[in-house]
């Protein structure tokens, strides 16, 4: 049984409810048996090793999956009874998957403003000047906002990373799911990623968010609850303070570890014999 589980009814103040939810492929279980309930207000991390399961929480979060066992509400609305083209929209998601797709010719601001159409590639549409004047400044709070005329094919990885954030948000999304957006970041683009990160967290128009993460490190200020996992099981989930503890994180990368906290970041090794 994972700490403070939100297992009763369905509460419709809830942006994510997963009640009893697994996913099976053949005889593995990605995910299994998950109780887990995220409010407009909270700003999670989940948090697990390389397996653990993350990435497939998050695909039924973005209601790209459907569960094998179990009900899954997204925005008030239970998947397999809605239409998820209707609701996706309402989800902003960036993640290295949707990385991949996107064509290195395509403009940075067309990009941007494509998700309000939800399709990559169709630049060639009409844009509202109304759109274009959003996308715009939507990179220059991520502090990219010179880069909008660019070709996605020329941008830095972190520069990317910031680009499919304004993309995410374009649609003001009730939603944000955040994909290990720190991957494959040098230690200054991981430290600035964190403070824009920390920024929209801090926001109170900003939507609830869940980053998934390996690291600690990755965790931005104003984040506000965590949810640890660990062969598709939660080890633990609820409030950053009360969870994220070193028998808790040892407990789920299976390995003694030391964790300290300097302010609001945190960081981790192993435990020194
Ligand atoms: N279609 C599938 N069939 C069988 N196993 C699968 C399938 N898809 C994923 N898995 C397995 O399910 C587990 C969870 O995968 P998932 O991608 O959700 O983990 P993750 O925590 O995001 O991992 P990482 O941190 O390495 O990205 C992994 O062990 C993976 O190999």
């Amino acid at each position: 049984m994972s700490i403070g589980a939100r297992t009763s009814v369905e509460n419709e103040d809830l942006v994510i409810h997963m009640q009893g939810v697994s996913v099976r492929r053949g005889k593995t279980t990605l995910v299994g048996d998950v109780d887990w309930g995220v409010e407009l207000d909270e700003r999670w991390v989940v948090l697990g090793p390389n397996g653990a399961g993350k990435t497939t929480l998050l695909r039924l979060a973005s209601a790209e999956l459907h569960p094998t066992k179990g009900r899954v509400h997204l925005l008030g609305e239970r998947i397999g009874r809605t239409d998820v083209f209707e609701l996706r929209p309402r989800i902003g998601l960036c993640s290295a998957a949707l990385a991949n797709r996107v064509p290195n010719e395509e403009k940075v601001v067309d990009l941007v403003v494509s998700a309000g159409y939800a399709v990559l590639g169709r630049w060639r549409e009409e844009y509202d000047k109304l759109d274009t004047g959003r996308a715009k400044e939507l990179l220059a709070a991520l502090g990219i906002g010179h880069l909008a005329e660019r070709t996605f094919g020329t941008l830095s990885e972190g520069e990317r990373k910031r680009t499919l954030i304004a993309r995410a948000l374009m649609t003001d999304p009730e939603l944000l799911l955040l994909d290990e957006p720190a991957a494959g970041l040098d230690l200054g683009g991981r430290e600035d990623l964190v403070a824009r990160l920390s920024e929209l967290a801090l926001d109170p128009d900003a939507p609830a968010m869940v980053l998934v993460t390996h690291h600690v490190e990755e965790i931005p200020p104003g984040f506000t609850h965590v949810l640890l996992l660990r062969d598709g099981g939660i080890v633990a989930q609820g409030l950053l303070d009360d969870v994220l503890t070193e028998e808790n994180l040892s407990k789920t990368f299976d390995q003694p570890l030391e964790l300290q906290r300097s302010g609001e970041r945190y960081f981790a090794r192993r435990k020194q014999a």
